[in-house]
């Protein structure tokens, strides 16, 4: 498929990020993966790096390939994250958490020296939004806080937003690694990301967003031959 070649060519770039003795938070979902396989070929080959994973699937993934882990708690400085996105705009500005793994990735994210978003071109939007904003949000609560944050999007001038509880086929509500629901925003169109980002982190229950702002300091956008790589600071 040609979108799994621009997504394996995007974490293949990603690679010449890497160095001997890295500490290196490891992404979730499907483009995340072809980093993870990348990376455990080159521990094959005597790589030395330690690992820390954004979510359960990525620590199973990682495991069964032989690439090191390590506990969060014993990170005392992660070098470079390698993750996937959902949208990425023109500012580096990410949705994630397509794949509900958006708090932890959020934590290791932030706590890195450097993170690297890699993605296929359908990600790239001008604006935010048309991908359904995932918001975690704790158990206790959940009908209440989903009517708050409701508010918060309607009063941040987007227009007739909706707010769905995630749920799996079998009509279970989705839960997360770290046992919380997700809401998913159908937003259309986010006027103004970072203000959205700072009022929903207001809104008791919410525990995190997938709003990542001023995180990804580059972002790799793979094709058929190859990948284009934007800086931001
Ligand atoms: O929760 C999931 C993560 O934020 C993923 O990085 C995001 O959903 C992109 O996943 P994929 O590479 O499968 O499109």
């Amino acid at each position: 498929m040609a979108n799994e070649k621009e997504k394996e060519n995007a974490a293949l770039a990603a690679m010449e990020f890497v160095e001997d003795g890295m500490t290196i938070g490891l992404g979730t979902g499907s483009t995340a993966k072809f980093f993870v396989e990348l990376l455990a070929e080159e521990v094959a080959d005597g790589l030395v790096v330690r690992c820390i994973e954004t979510s359960e699937q990525t620590r199973r993934l990682a495991s069964s390939l032989g690439v090191p882990l390590i506990p969060f708690e014993q990170v005392e400085r992660i070098h470079l994250t390698v993750d996937g996105a959902d949208e990425v705009d023109e500012q580096g500005q990410l949705i994630k958490g397509g794949g509900a793994a958006l708090l932890r990735e959020k934590i290791i994210a932030n706590a890195s020296d450097h993170m690297v978003v890699i993605a296929d071109p359908s990600k790239q939007v001008e604006r935010l939004g048309k991908f359904p904003l995932p918001v975690e949000v704790t158990p206790f609560g959940y009908t209440i806080t989903a009517k708050l944050v409701y508010d918060v999007l309607a009063a941040s001038g987007i227009d007739r937003p909706r707010v769905e509880l995630r749920s799996l086929s079998n009509g279970e509500l989705v839960v997360t690694d770290g046992g919380n629901h997700i809401l998913d925003c159908h937003c259309g169109r986010i006027p103004d990301a970072e203000a959205l980002a700072a009022r929903l982190s207001n809104v008791p229950g919410v525990v995190e967003h997938g709003l990542f702002i001023g995180l990804a300091r580059t972002v790799i956008i793979g094709n058929e031959n190859g990948a284009t790589v934007f800086e931001f600071s």
